[in-house]
């Protein structure tokens, strides 16, 4: 996969362009995408997409985090095994961009001869550029336009919104149904403060991504994915008020039968279902005492067959 936002780079050849945000690349993404590699490959054209490094939320002044980090949207793509992506920061300039003048770009320097958008898609001023504005524009410019029909789980459409109010509402599980897969931190270990070990519970810290969405704070069950295994875990969203006065959220993970040394290693943390809220412990002996539940609740998790992916 060629990045083209970079170095003045565009497609060497004729493509079929998907456009949208993308965040998370739930299942009505991945139908989007389905329908670029199958409308693509039967005309002989290379899969490109445009898309934006954040979310346009949080430039409109919606305070929400993103599902994905950049580098985390970027993967997603080349597992998808897209040709040519166009990472665009989003800005208010281009919010303000005539919708015209978006399809005509992606008709130039995108070289896009079919382009695929869902049903409730729109760009440019004023959310102009609807899917009937661009098979009427792009289509009287020789560019085929498919249209696709809303991906639905319980009778309405996914969407990256929907997956993200579940997982504010501690809904990991119903958050996987729609994106397909489990919500995941991608993180490098940082240093803690030492103590997990202490008391037979040692853990991998860090903090959460800026701009990437924290759930609902308190403890999940999840795994661990680190150098291609993955450990089922418990996870700590929060400020572990038991041993700290400090007011940062931080994600922790017990690993559960794993010891070793990662700091500075990259992890995969995904989350499967929420366990408890964070409590503030009379002494660490209570705190250890719980740990012990939630890792039982963990195994018999894994245990009853679910799969750690
Ligand atoms: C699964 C899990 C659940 C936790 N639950 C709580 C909690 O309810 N209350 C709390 O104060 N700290 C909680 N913690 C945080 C612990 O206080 C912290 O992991 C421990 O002190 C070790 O910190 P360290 O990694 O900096 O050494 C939890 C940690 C984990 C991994
Ligand atoms: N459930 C769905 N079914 C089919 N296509 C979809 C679905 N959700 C989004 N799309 C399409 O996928 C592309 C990227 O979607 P985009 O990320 O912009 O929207 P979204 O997932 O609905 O997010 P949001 O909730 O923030 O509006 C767009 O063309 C959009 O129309």
């Amino acid at each position: 996969m060629l990045r083209i936002d970079q170095n003045k780079e565009r497609p060497g050849e004729d493509t079929a362009v998907a456009i949208g945000t993308f965040d998370g690349m739930h299942r009505g993404h991945q139908q989007i995408l389905w329908r670029l590699k199958q409308a693509a490959s039967r005309q002989g054209l290379a899969t490109a997409v445009y898309t934006f490094s954040g979310i346009p939320g949080a430039v409109l002044g919606k305070k929400t985090g993103a599902l994905f980090t950049k580098s985390e949207k970027q993967a997603a793509f080349a597992a998808q095994g897209i040709d040519y992506l166009w990472m665009q920061k989003f800005t208010r300039e281009l919010a303000d961009m005539p919708a015209e003048a978006f399809v005509d770009f992606l008709l130039s320097a995108l070289r896009a001869r079919v382009i695929v958008v869902g049903y409730n898609n729109t760009f440019g001023k004023d959310a102009r550029g609807t899917p009937r504005f661009l098979q009427e524009y792009a289509g009287a410019r020789g560019a085929k336009v498919y249209i696709e029909k809303p991906v639905e789980w319980e009778g309405e459409p996914v969407s990256s919104t929907r997956i993200r109010e579940l997982l504010l509402h501690g809904e990991p599980a119903r958050a996987a149904q729609l994106l397909g897969e489990p919500y995941a931190f991608h993180a490098r270990v940082e240093h803690g403060k030492r103590l997990g070990r202490t008391i037979g519970f040692p853990t991998v810290n860090f903090y959460v991504p800026e701009g990437k969405l924290c759930p609902k704070r308190g403890v999940y069950i999840s795994s661990v994915e680190y150098r291609g295994r993955k450990y089922a875990g418990i996870t700590n969203i929060g400020m572990r008020p038991t041993v700290d006065d400090g007011d940062t959220v931080n994600i922790e993970s017990h690993m559960i039968g794993f010891a070793g040394d990662i700091y500075g290693e990259e992890v995969c943390v995904r989350l499967f279902q929420y366990l408890r809220g964070e409590v503030k412990f009379q002494n660490v002996e209570g705190l250890r005492h719980q740990l012990s539940e939630d890792r039982e609740g963990a195994l018999s998790f894994f245990q009853k067959g679910k799969s750690m992916r």
